[in-house]
């Protein structure tokens, strides 16, 4: 946790849902109206088939809807793809970017996320945007330099605390069961401020650095009381909304 920044846990439902998942969303938002949005903010990032509908089951909850990834152009001949505009239009708050699924299956870049992020903001919307190592790359003690690489390159200038949030995924603890120690997510969230305060000035000092990777009700309250952890990006485990209520009411057991 940061003083002075309200936490925020943010779910990535990946490719995972049909309308049938609706009913988990519905009961993410109830459990939020019923008082856990006086410890934290929440967000749920759906697929766009679905953003529509949980736009409007959220709206009448303290839980918004956001997107998955975006493109970098508002419109035009991009068969398949989805604008910054077309996830606002639907509901949409948020939106990831750099996503590591999307870095390593798309062959995305960091000017890429930058672009990405920049049209996030075009459309009105709060950027996520995700950074983190590989296995390889943290076996070879890169961890900290390659941090630096994908901030300098996906971050745009312009990125405020309110335009923008980053997400620290460490890529080998994504959906594998494996996390960070505590003081290893401690030094990558201090290393990740102190270069953000150093592209962005002070006002990144209350700009939101999620973890993500593995989050469960068993290890939240763990990882989100580490200093500089203000929140979670959670895949797996937002799926189901006991889970993702379990992780939201870890702030209620850290001081
Ligand atoms: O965006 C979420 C992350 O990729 C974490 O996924 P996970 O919680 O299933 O490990």
């Amino acid at each position: 946790m940061t003083p002075g920044i309200r936490p925020l846990v943010a779910g990535n439902w990946k490719m995972n849902g049909t309308s049938a998942s609706l009913n988990e969303l519905r009961m993410i938002g109830n459990g939020f109206m019923s008082g856990l949005d006086a410890e934290t903010e929440a967000l749920v990032c759906v697929p766009a088939t679905l953003l529509h509908q949980a736009a409007e089951i959220l709206s009448r909850t303290p839980v918004r809807a956001g997107g998955e990834d975006c493109h970098p152009k508002e419109s035009g001949a991009y068969t398949g793809c989805i604008s910054a505009e077309m996830l606002k239009d639907a509901g949409a708050s948020h939106v990831i970017v750099g996503h590591s699924e999307c870095r390593e299956q798309s062959g995305e870049d960091d000017a890429m996320v930058h672009a990405k992020a920049s049209a996030a903001w075009r459309a009105g919307l709060v950027a996520v945007i995700c950074i983190g190592e590989t296995r390889a790359e943290r076996e070879a003690g890169a961890t900290l330099d390659i941090l630096s690489r994908q901030l300098d390159g996906s971050v745009p200038p312009s990125a405020t605390a309110a335009n923008t949030i980053v997400a620290y995924e460490p890529v080998w603890a994504i959906g594998t069961g494996l996390t960070p120690t505590a003081a290893d997510v401690a030094e990558a969230h201090a290393h990740i401020r102190g270069k953000l305060i150093a592209l962005l000035g002070d006002a990144a000092a209350r700009m939101r650095i999620l973890y993500g990777g593995s989050v469960k009700p068993s290890n939240a309250v763990e990882l989100l009381g580490v200093e500089n952890v203000d929140g979670a990006l959670v895949g797996g485990a937002s799926l189901k909304a006991a889970d993702f209520l379990a992780i939201a009411e870890a702030y209620m057991n850290i001081s």
